[in-house]
């Protein structure tokens, strides 16, 4: 279907374009200035209930990732890498009052969990990018830190998104609005890609490349697995469709990048997508690598973007 409304649609209203020049994290939409309050349900927090200035104004860089543990022992690991006062066994979860999402700070890093799949992330960043504006947070940078598939690379490559694209290879991610479909672009920010690409070069045993990121709505059938409740395809589509998605640049597949890149665009956040490789997809569906292993290769985009924060800080000299 065609899409009925772009980026260029969402003009800058009253009031936004003095945010847009001081760096204050910008929202899109004309009737927030208009009420009285704003509660972030699934955060469980509110500009009535909560100081968000005081709570977040020092944030700079947002990490988020798929599951709850791993964005807690990231804000453990950043406490440590950034040389924090305190113990980072004392860094609570600043969402305890709601178990929808995991919110963690250690200094100027926000580390939050966004659960699986496209709709989890949208509510996420909804509230996130309004509680940046709310706290009137400057010059944020927001990083995705994930596991994905491997089309043709080793399991353990450390793959920075070039292009979000969907299951057609567009770089475009679509949304039902009112009946309509939007279509919103997923460009992301070259630079902060090619920064992140330096410091994984940087980093002993993390291959890392850049390629584009395939997001899909399902993790069996929608990324052309086998092994599924349900399958619809032989083994000679599946690896048709895989060859045709590294063709057109694809190396890894996912579950939200693509929302992930369209509403920071819209909202000009400088973001990033950095996931790790679990496995090749030309070689299996299953994920039955041990533990521990998988373990270690989810450090690795920890690693990668603790280099690069440090290095954004002046804690680490750029080579
Ligand atoms: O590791 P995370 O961040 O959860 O991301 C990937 O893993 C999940 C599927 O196992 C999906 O959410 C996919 O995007
Ligand atoms: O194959 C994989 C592995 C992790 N996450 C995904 O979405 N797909």
């Amino acid at each position: 279907m065609a899409p009925i409304l772009t980026n260029s649609a969402e003009a800058i209203v009253s009031g936004q374009r003095d945010d847009l020049e001081n760096g204050i994290v910008r929202v899109k939409n004309p009737h927030l200035a208009s009420m009285t309050e704003d509660f972030l349900y699934h955060f469980d927090l509110g500009t009535k209930t909560h100081n968000l200035q005081a709570m977040f104004g020092d944030v700079k860089f947002v990490c988020v990732g798929g599951s709850a543990n791993r964005m807690k022992a990231f804000a453990q690991f950043i406490h440590m890498e950034l040389g924090l006062n305190g113990s980072d066994s004392n860094i609570m979860d600043i969402c305890a009052g709601t178990d929808r999402y995991n919110m963690y700070k250690a200094g100027p890093v926000l580390s939050i969990s966004h659960g699986m799949g496209v709709p989890s992330m949208s509510i996420m960043l909804h509230e996130l990018i309004k509680l940046l504006h709310h706290a009137k947070c400057c010059d944020v940078t927001i990083i995705r830190l994930g596991t994905s598939g491997g089309i043709g690379l080793e399991p353990g490559t450390v793959v920075i998104t070039g292009t979000a694209v969907d299951s057609f290879f567009q770089p475009q991610f679509e949304q039902v609005v009112l009946g309509k479909i939007i279509s919103r672009s997923t460009e992301l920010d070259k630079d902060l890609a090619q920064a992140l690409l330096n410091c994984g070069n940087e980093i002993a045993d993390c291959p890392t490349i850049i390629g584009n990121t395939m997001c899909t709505n399902d993790f069996y059938e929608g990324q052309g697995r086998l092994d599924g409740a349900l399958c619809s395809f032989s083994n000679e589509e599946k690896l048709e469709y895989l060859k045709k998605a590294y063709k057109a640049g694809v190396r890894n597949i996912e579950m939200e990048c693509t929302v992930f890149a369209a509403m920071c665009h819209s909202c000009d956040l400088k973001a990033a997508v950095v996931c790790v490789a679990l496995l090749n997809r030309f070689d299996g569906d299953q994920i039955t690598t041990p533990h521990e292993v998988l373990l270690e290769y989810q450090m690795r985009p920890q690693k990668l973007v603790s280099m690069f924060i440090k290095k954004q800080l002046g804690l680490l000299k750029y080579n």
